[in-house]
């Protein structure tokens, strides 16, 4: 059901245009208000999918109107309807956030066609917002501090493209989340994410763990295996320290990269795989390149996006809030009563001298709860927080 609103002041043009809206569908379910200040009062009380608005009423005229309904909910698609004398007024509604306007007398095909795709709109808009929610609460970035609201701002735009990501930044300072939030937020969501840690495996497995093998291929081979590649198609592969990767696997990287196919260690069969890249690193693949050990065309393949992402020490803004959210976090996987931080606690942690990986800062909040009082002190701090 689309519920959509009508506010027009002539009852008889509020009639003929309720009666072509609700035949076209049935599932068009139309309400009336006979100025804004009625129509306003329906909004904050129900959830439409679509506003009709006059321009010229009295009490209160359209734009005004318009413009408070941007105000209080912003994702209703809301259709001008204008009189002879305010087109240019019609059109000045469009920069204000009207989806479109219709002219008086209505044509009946145009305004059929301009209420379906608004409300295809507002579904599309729905339906993202619904894809947001969807990130998993395991790899929720907590953070309001410049820096994150950067890096959250990129990822919300750059999730919905197919576009290669190089996340780069210290140890332990949120890479691998970045990467999962990148492919919640993405198309590819339903499709799995599959991580590779490029670091942890020896350079003479890492071909056969990413692209697979026959059988036979190697001692050791004794049956085909699909690579992690073939195990990401539809979704996404994370190359997780791919500055440590070696330079033979690089070159096979490279191929599945520039051919969109790949093929399995002993076999020359070509397969064709739709993957989505993201690598992460905390080298500095510019001087990897510099000193032979990284090449320089996969550096510009997977680079299309950079994402650096900041050491704890240039966002010491968040520093409170991830010590709430750790805490609450520690004290329900170990059953422990949850002890409060005080305000000197806090802003001695928020000075504290970080090597930048947020680990360690979940280490300390855990130790300050098991050995600190029930509210913990900037004493506590001093005794039990440093390594
Ligand atoms: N913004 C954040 N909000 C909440 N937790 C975070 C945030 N950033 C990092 N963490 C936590 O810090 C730890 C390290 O994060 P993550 O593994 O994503 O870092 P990384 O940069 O990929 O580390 P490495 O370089 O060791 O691979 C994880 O437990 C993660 O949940």
């Amino acid at each position: 059901m689309s519920k959509i609103l009508l506010i027009e002041d002539e009852a008889a043009i509020r009639r003929v245009l309720k009666r072509i809206i609700a035949d076209e569908n049935n599932t068009y379910d139309v309400e009336e208000a006979e100025d804004g200040i009625i129509g306003l009062e329906l909004i904050k009380e129900h959830d439409y999918d679509l506003i009709l608005c006059d321009i010229k009423m009295p009490k209160m005229d359209g734009v005004e109107v318009l413009q408070k309904i941007k105000e209080l909910k912003p994702e209703i698609p809301v259709i001008m309807i204008s009189g002879h004398g305010d087109l240019d007024t019609a059109v000045q509604t469009m920069r204000m956030g009207a989806y479109d306007y219709i002219s008086k007398p209505p044509d009946l095909n145009r305004l059929l066609n301009t209420v379906r795709n608004a409300l295809d709109q507002k579904q599309l808009i729905v339906e993202n917002r619904q894809l947001k929610k969807k990130v998993s609460k395991k790899y929720e970035m907590i953070g309001e501090s410049q820096p994150i609201k950067h890096i959250k701002n990129m990822i919300d735009k750059v999730a919905p493209t197919d576009a290669r990501v190089l996340i780069t930044g210290p140890n332990g300072t949120g890479k691998e989340l970045v990467a999962h939030r990148l492919h919640d937020l993405s198309e590819r969501s339903k499709a799995p994410m599959v991580e590779v840690n490029c670091a942890a495996i020896p350079s003479e497995l890492i071909e056969s763990e990413l692209f697979g093998h026959v059988k036979g291929s190697f001692t050791g081979a004794n049956k085909d295996r699909a690579g992690k590649f073939e195990a990401a198609n539809a979704g996404t592969i994370f190359l997780d320290e791919i500055g440590d990767m070696s330079l033979s696997a690089q070159a096979k990287v490279l191929r599945a990269l520039q051919e969109s196919k790949i093929s399995r260690v002993g076999s020359d069969k070509d397969i064709k795989v739709d993957v989505r890249v993201l690598a992460a690193t905390n080298k500095d693949l510019r001087k990897e390149i510099a000193e032979g050990r990284f090449r320089e065309d996969l550096y510009h393949r997977l680079a299309v996006i950079l994402i650096q992402v900041p050491s704890l020490n240039d966002r010491r803004d968040d520093i409170p809030t991830l010590i709430t959210h750790f805490a609450a976090i520690i004290a329900k996987e170990q059953g422990m009563a949850l002890k409060t931080f005080s305000e000197g606690a806090i802003s001695k942690l928020q000075e504290y001298n970080w090597t930048g990986n947020i680990r360690e800062l979940r280490n300390v909040v855990e130790r300050l709860l098991i050995l600190g009082e029930k509210e913990i002190s900037a004493t506590d701090v001093e005794m039990f927080a440093s390594k």
